[in-house]
Formats: structure tokens, C-alpha cells, sequence
């Protein structure tokens, strides 16, 4: 490939294809059957899923499974996951069942407020700034009353504008620093619409400021968009039961286990390259049910990652305690959902996984995603300070050597049975199946 191409978005999907299988796939007959082989026979879906992004090829598949037994306030779930991994899925679901058993899941929204920024450039006196942010702050309310009047209805809207001097980090710049609640949305949409009326708004009257000198007048809007950061969208998820509950299942006293847990989890607290891998743990579990219902797994990660560092240092999300012989295990964590808009009511899987979930409210996908997190890393720090983890994972992961060893239907049958009482690893699994080949 010696140019750049221009228009390729032009071209239809066909030639698209054709473009790239000549250019980057040496022309294989292969590719091209690979691409069209994950088309849908049915048009009209495969319509919809094309038109979701674009220069769209084909589809990518992702498992899309359940973890069932999930008793989360009270009442039992079946929480919709779609990941690759394996050992995910099972994990939260073994999780869950453990959990049942001793009360269950409690989740709690503590806060939901969102926020977004109007990031400009003011050279001038402070002073004047401030006194022109006192009258602007209720027109630039009143300048997206249009945009606002359906959200108000339902409880939401613009709750708050602050302005904020970041002069000391950066010349002349400044903020408005805006509060939003956007209920069943997660309303990057809403708000960024919000934010570029006022920035307009606020770049247009500050020109008409007749205490502004020509310079003050020139406000550069740089600007104008949500915050992923949401330490104010936030909800709590916990579990506790006595610490002699513990004991079942884990071959080991439910005293020892807990002192085992809590210092594991006190080392994802005080070390970052545990910290780090813990909390991927947590956000198997998140990721998977974010992914099933349609929701923006960059922003959530984004904004996980950002509250576990809130403190100056990147820290565990989880922590856990015993007190008065009681074992406690929670997490609070920020979670911009959205139930409506979106995706969630265009992808058919979507609108089944919020279907499975009883079609919840924001608040409450907020607490279901939560319990996932908090069940997921449960599973896995359960699993590092018993058996290990390996032993789980790769007894999870067998299929997938297996099949890309090509076994047949009987010979994984065969090998699955034989490895129900031996350790898996890579290598035995390839010397068992060459036994298996040669006898
Ligand atoms: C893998 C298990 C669950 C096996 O655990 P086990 O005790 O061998 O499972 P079991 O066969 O006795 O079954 C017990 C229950 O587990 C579930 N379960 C068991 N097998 C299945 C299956 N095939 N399909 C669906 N569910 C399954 C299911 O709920 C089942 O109950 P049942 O349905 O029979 O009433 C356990 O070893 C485990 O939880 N391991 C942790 C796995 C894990 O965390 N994986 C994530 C990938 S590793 C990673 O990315 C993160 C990590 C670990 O690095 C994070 C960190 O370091 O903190
Ligand atoms: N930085 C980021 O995270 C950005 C994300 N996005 C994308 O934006 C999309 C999400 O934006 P949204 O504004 O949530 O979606 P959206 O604009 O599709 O739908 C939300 C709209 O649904 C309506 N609505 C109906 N019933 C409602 C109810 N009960 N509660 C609240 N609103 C209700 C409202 O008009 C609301 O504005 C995602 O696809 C995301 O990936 C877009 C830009 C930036």
C-alpha cells in the first residue's frame, strides 16, 4: 500500500471489502469468506448492526451468557453477560450461589449526579469575570429551557453551573463546571447539547458586557463537553455474613479465610501493581453486564480507573473487614448508565438482556452492575488465596485449547473426562490429545 486512500467511506460494503482484500490481505478468497460468513441471513438486522458505527465489514462475535442466582435486594437475578474470557461467567455465577445462601447482595445508590464542562479562555480582570458569572449563571439556565422541559418532567435537568478558576494550572483558563441529572439516560447527549448552548450563550453575552474591555470581551470557548469522571453518579455494593459462613465450600476455617481475604485485599489497598489487577478482576464482572445492555464501556472504565486513583494513589475499589465476627465485603464505584437511549432499545440482544433484568431503571442496572463487580472479584480473590487461580481458569479454558487443537466432538469429550480429576495445562492437554490421536 504506497497512497492513502480517499473516499473509501463512499463505497458500499462490497467494495470496501474488495478495497482491503486487495490491499492488506493478498487478494484470499479466505478473507472474503471469513467477513461474509458472520453476515446475518437476515437483511434488515444486518442493516441495523452495520449502521451502528461506520465502514462497517462484517459482525464480531461475543458470548453472550448468564450468571443466574443472583439475590440482590432481596431478589433473584439473572444478570446478562457478553465477554470472551473464560472462567468470567462462572466465577460470578459460583459467586452469586455463595453468596445466596448467606443473605444475598445489597446494593444502594448513594448519588447521581453528572457533570460536564465549558472549558474557556478569559484574559482579563478576575473581578469582572466573577460579577459577569453572577448575572449570565440564570440566562444561561434559561437559554436551554428547550432542551431541558421533557428531562425536567421526568425529575431531571441542569442542577447547578460554578465557575472555577484554573488559573493556577493553566493561563487564563477557566471553567463552568456544570451538575446534571439525566434519570433513565446516561445523557452524554443531553448534556453535551446543554453545554454548546451555554458556551454559546456565554460567548455571546460576554461580548455585550459593558464592563468588559475589548480584550475581556474575547472569550475563546476551547471546549464544551461531559465529563466521564462522575464521582458524584455513584453506588455502593456489599455483602457481610458471620465469619463462620465462611468456612463452607473453601476447605479451610471460615477464621482463616477471612483473615486470608482481607489481607489479600488489603494488598490491592496498598500496592499498585496488585491494585491494578485486582480491579481488572472487578471489571470482568462490569464490563460483561455494561456490554450486554448497551451501555458505553469506555466511559465506565474510564471513570472507574479515575475514582480508583481520587485519593492521589490508584488503589483497590474493594475493601473488606470483620467486625463484631461479622466478615464485610463492599465497593463503591461511579456508573454513568443509561436504560433508555443509546443502543438499548435498537440491538435486539440489548433490549432481551433489559428485558432479562425485568427492564430496571438506571438506578437500579447502576446496583446490578455493581453486584457483578463486587461477585467477580470475590470469585477470583476466593480463588488466589485457596486453589489458585489456574486451576479454575484453566479448567474453564480447556474448550478453547481443545478447539484450537480442531478435537472432534468424541475426543473432547474423552479429554473433558479425563482432566475431571488431573490438573490443566497447555502442554498436558496437547500430550493427552496426542496420546488420544495415536492409540
Ligand atoms: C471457575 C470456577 C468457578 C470453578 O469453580 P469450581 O468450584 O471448580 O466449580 P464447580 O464445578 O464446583 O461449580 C460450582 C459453581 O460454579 C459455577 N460454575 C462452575 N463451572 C461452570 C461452568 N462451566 N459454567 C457456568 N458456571 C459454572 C456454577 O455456579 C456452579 O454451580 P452449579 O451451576 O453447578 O450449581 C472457580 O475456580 C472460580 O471462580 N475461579 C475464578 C475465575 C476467575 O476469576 N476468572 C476470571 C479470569 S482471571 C482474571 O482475569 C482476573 C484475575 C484473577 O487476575 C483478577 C485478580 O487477580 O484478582
Ligand atoms: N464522552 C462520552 O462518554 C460520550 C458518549 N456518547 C455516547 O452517547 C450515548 C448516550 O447518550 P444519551 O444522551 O444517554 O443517549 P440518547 O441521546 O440516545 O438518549 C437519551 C434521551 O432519551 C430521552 N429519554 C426518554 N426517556 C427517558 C428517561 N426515562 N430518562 C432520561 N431520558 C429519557 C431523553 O430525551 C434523553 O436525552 C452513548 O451511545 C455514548 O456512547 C456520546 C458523546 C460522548
Amino acid at each position: 500500500m504506497s497512497q492513502p486512500v480517499t473516499g473509501f467511506s463512499k463505497l458500499n460494503k462490497e467494495e470496501k471489502i474488495e478495497w482491503l482484500n486487495s490491499h492488506y490481505l493478498q487478494n484470499s478468497p479466505d478473507a472474503i469468506k471469513v467477513l461474509k460468513q458472520y453476515w446475518n441471513e437476515d437483511a434488515k438486522l444486518q442493516q441495523l448492526h452495520e449502521e451502528f458505527t461506520e465502514n462497517t465489514l462484517s459482525n464480531f462475535y461475543l458470548p453472550f451468557g448468564v450468571a443466574p442466582n443472583f439475590l440482590i435486594n432481596g431478589k433473584l437475578m439473572a444478570i446478562p453477560m457478553a465477554i470472551e474470557e473464560s472462567s468470567v461467567i462462572a466465577a460470578a455465577s459460583k459467586a452469586a450461589k455463595f453468596w445466596g445462601s448467606r443473605g444475598g447482595f445489597k446494593a444502594t445508590v448513594i448519588n447521581t449526579k453528572k457533570i460536564g464542562q465549558v472549558h474557556f479562555i478569559y484574559t482579563g480582570e478576575k473581578e469582572k469575570l466573577k460579577r459577569f458569572y453572577d448575572y449570565i449563571k440564570p440566562v444561561l439556565l434559561d437559554s436551554v429551557r428547550d432542551i431541558t422541559q421533557n428531562m425536567e418532567k421526568r425529575g431531571g435537568g441542569v442542577l447547578d453551573i460554578e465557575l472555577r478558576d484554573k488559573t493556577a494550572a493553566l493561563e487564563n483558563y477557566y471553567q463552568l463546571h456544570c451538575y446534571f441529572e439525566t434519570k433513565d439516560s446516561m445523557g452524554a447527549n443531553f448534556i453535551n447539547s446543554c453545554l454548546e448552548k451555554f458556551a454559546h450563550v456565554f460567548q455571546a453575552e460576554a461580548e455585550n458586557w459593558k464592563e468588559f474591555t475589548s480584550e475581556e470581551k474575547d472569550i475563546e470557548i476551547l471546549m464544551s463537553i461531559l465529563s466521564n469522571y462522575v464521582p458524584e453518579c455513584v453506588v455502593r455494593a456489599e455483602v457481610s455474613c458471620p465469619v463462620e459462613q465462611l468456612s463452607e465450600e473453601n476447605g479451610m476455617k471460615g477464621e482463616e479465610f477471612a483473615q486470608k481475604f482481607i489481607r489479600a485485599v488489603r494488598i490491592a489497598e496498598i500496592e499498585k501493581y496488585r491494585a491494578v489487577t485486582h480491579n481488572k478482576g472487578i471489571m470482568n464482572g462490569i464490563d460483561a453486564v455494561v456490554l450486554a445492555t448497551g451501555n458505553d464501556f469506555r466511559a465506565v472504565e474510564a471513570g472507574i480507573h479515575a475514582y480508583a486513583s481520587k485519593n492521589g494513589t490508584y488503589t483497590s475499589l474493594t475493601h473488606a473487614a470483620v467486625e463484631d465476627g461479622i466478615f464485610k465485603f463492599w465497593m463503591e464505584i461511579p456508573l454513568a448508565l443509561g436504560t433508555v437511549g443509546g443502543l438499548t432499545s435498537l440491538h435486539p440482544l440489548v433490549k432481551l438482556a433489559l428485558d432479562m433484568l425485568q427492564n430496571p431503571s438506571a438506578r437500579e442496572l447502576m446496583e446490578i452492575v455493581a453486584v457483578a463487580g463486587l461477585a467477580q472479584n470475590f470469585g477470583a480473590v476466593q480463588s488466589l488465596i485457596t486453589t489458585g487461580i489456574q486451576q479454575g481458569h484453566m479448567k474453564m479454558h480447556l474448550m478453547n485449547i481443545l478447539n484450537q487443537q480442531q478435537a472432534t466432538p468424541e475426543e473432547k469429550r474423552i479429554i473433558v473426562d479425563y482432566f475431571r480429576k488431573n490438573t490443566v495445562s497447555h502442554s498436558s492437554v496437547i500430550t493427552q490429545l496426542e496420546k488420544l490421536r495415536q492409540q
